[in-house]
């Protein structure tokens, strides 16, 4: 005989043994469905237990920390151009699909939800799930990155880019350059975006600066994917802020109070009719008709948020790959020195972005260093929700017709594109002079195979602040500094891509590290 305690604890397990065991059965039904010929997806090729459920990519991805682009590469030698990479998610690697993915023109693409739970900044215009919200989210941003307002900007990257270097001339140990980079890209975008910089490069040191930072708050990104409700956590960290590892403690303190406070004085600017003599893109934003829930300070704090986060380590990412490359391999180097000597006179007085981008081998350089620092490594996918997508490619010389239906995600990844044999020859060799035709000029059908600042409706929206912080600084660095650095103790594991965290990691991100000859 039972105790009625002993009763109703083989209830409760009874009832907690039946809801496992539906629940199991539900999730079985559902991959049974998800490998059938029901399911839409059913005629794309790829692995089996990849297209009946997400174990696979919880396993790259979770357990083995960012590894399914990598996966996902592999998958493609075997199956071809289009793989099916999750029950709901196909993956291309046929860049001349890229149009039809990403699409302009009025044709919707949404985000993927499980891509989008990525992202903490869930009310950012990039973290948006919707088409329209995105436009509407978007274009009061868009217009502070137009050519004309960069060209108002330059000045104030020229002197960022000068003082630089100054600082850079003055280091006598050891440092990595990557958080120097990092430095000067944050003190760009925060001038720009909040009328006020962050100032890293007045300080004494590289430190603090965003670079650890942002690997730090982008560790749970997949954690976040696949488990959403776990984000609620970030919004606890600034109650934690004083107990937290230094380097979490400053991006939760500058996400969670710094920006908050910057737009509420901002807000309170405006409330006081308080009209500053050169605009910034937050006071913008609060003057805008955007709606008043779009204008909320959380929803303005996440588009702070993901602009001083995307401004930040893709530009400076990219600046120490190009550094590395070319300390690597002095003939580029000189070949560089050599064209910017003819245009520069004053290294510390540079011409216009305008005039230096239309320099073949530094824009080649240049389309390299993007090329092999990728901005975004890992997938980004959308969804048409209002036509089918029909590929048309060919695989292994036989050709291959492929619908994607409505409604159903489509992605690439630039980690596996920029890889693409076919395209770049010798792929992890940096390789300025493929960019280039016969004549030593820019190849611009070569541009079309680059997905670094992604295409179509929701691509980079700082692309030409990326391009003009680029040019200026890389020359400046080339006739100023470049001729004094060295390597110090860095090989080619610390640039090459071997994992991603959404931006690209290297094996023990150890940084770049380098000496000045004084
Ligand atoms: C080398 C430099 C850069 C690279 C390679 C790069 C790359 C990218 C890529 C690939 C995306 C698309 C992400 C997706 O599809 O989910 C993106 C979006 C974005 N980037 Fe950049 N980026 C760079 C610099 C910048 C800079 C300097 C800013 C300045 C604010 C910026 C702001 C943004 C924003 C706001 C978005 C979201 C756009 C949207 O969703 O509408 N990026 N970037």
């Amino acid at each position: 005989m039972f105790t009625q305690a002993e009763e109703r604890s083989f209830g409760l397990a009874h009832s907690v043994f039946l809801l496992v065991g539906v629940w199991l059965l539900y999730q079985l039904l559902k991959a049974l469905y998800n490998v059938s010929p029901l399911h839409p997806l059913s005629h794309f090729p790829g692995p089996k237990l990849a297209a009946a459920t997400y174990l696979p990519e919880f396993y790259y991805d979770v357990v083995k920390f960012g590894c399914y682009t990598k996966e996902i590469g592999a998958m493609h030698e075997k199956y071809g151009p289009l793989v099916r990479i999750n029950p709901n998610e196909v993956h291309c690697n046929d860049i001349a699909f890229a149009d039809a993915i990403y699409a302009v023109g009025g044709r919707k693409r949404d985000k993927p939800i499980h891509q989008v739970n990525g992202t903490a900044l869930g009310q950012a215009g990039f973290g948006t799930v919707d088409h329209d919200v995105h436009r509407m989210r978007r274009s009061p941003v868009a217009k502070f990155f137009s050519r004309a307002m960069i060209a108002q900007l330059e000045p104030d990257v020229q002197r960022l880019v000068q003082k630089l270097c100054d600082k850079l001339l003055t280091q006598s140990k050891p440092f990595d350059v990557t958080m120097a980079y990092s430095c000067f890209t944050s003190d760009a975008i925060s001038g720009y975006a909040f009328g006020e910089s962050f100032g890293f490069l007045e300080q004494e040191g590289w430190y603090p600066n965003f670079r650890e930072p942002t690997a730090a708050v982008l560790q749970p990104v997949f954690i976040f994917r696949f488990f959403p409700w776990t984000k609620a956590s970030a919004s606890l960290g600034k109650l934690f802020v004083d107990y937290l590892p230094k380097d979490i403690a400053l991006m939760i303190r500058t996400l969670q109070i710094d920006l908050p406070g910057r737009i509420r004085n901002v807000k309170s600017n405006i409330d006081a009719d308080v009209h500053l003599d050169r605009p910034n893109i937050f006071d913008s934003l609060l003057r805008s008709d955007l709606n008043a829930l779009d204008k909320e300070p959380q929803r303005l704090t996440d588009e702070a948020g993901a602009v001083a986060a995307a401004g930040t380590e893709t530009t400076s990412w990219a600046l120490a790959v190009m550094t590395y490359h070319l300390l690597k391999q002095p003939l580029l180097l000189d070949k560089l020195t050599q064209e910017l000597e003819g245009v520069v006179d004053d290294a510390t007085k540079l011409p216009d972005w305008t005039v230096l981008e239309h320099l073949p081998y530094l824009s080649a350089v240049i389309q390299e260093g993007l090329r092999l620092s990728y901005g975004v490594s890992a997938r980004t996918a959308r969804i048409a929700t209002e036509e089918n997508l029909i590929y048309r490619g060919e695989w292994n010389k036989k050709p291959v017709e492929l619908v994607v239906p409505k409604g159903y995600a489509v992605g690439m990844s630039a980690a596996v594109t920029h890889h693409n044999e076919g395209t770049f020859p010798h792929s992890n060799e940096f390789v300025p002079e493929r960019w280039l035709d016969d004549q030593n000029q820019r190849r611009k059908d070569m541009d079309r195979s680059m997905l670094a600042f992604s295409k179509g409706s929701r691509s980079c929206l700082g692309m030409n602040l990326a391009l003009c912080e680029l040019n200026l600084c890389l020359t400046a660095l080339v006739l100023r500094v470049l001729p004094h650095m060295s390597l110090y103790g860095t090989t080619y594991e610390d640039v090459a891509y071997h994992h991603d965290m959404f931006i690209p990691m290297t094996k023990d991100n150890r940084g770049i590290h380098v000496t000045i000859q004084q």
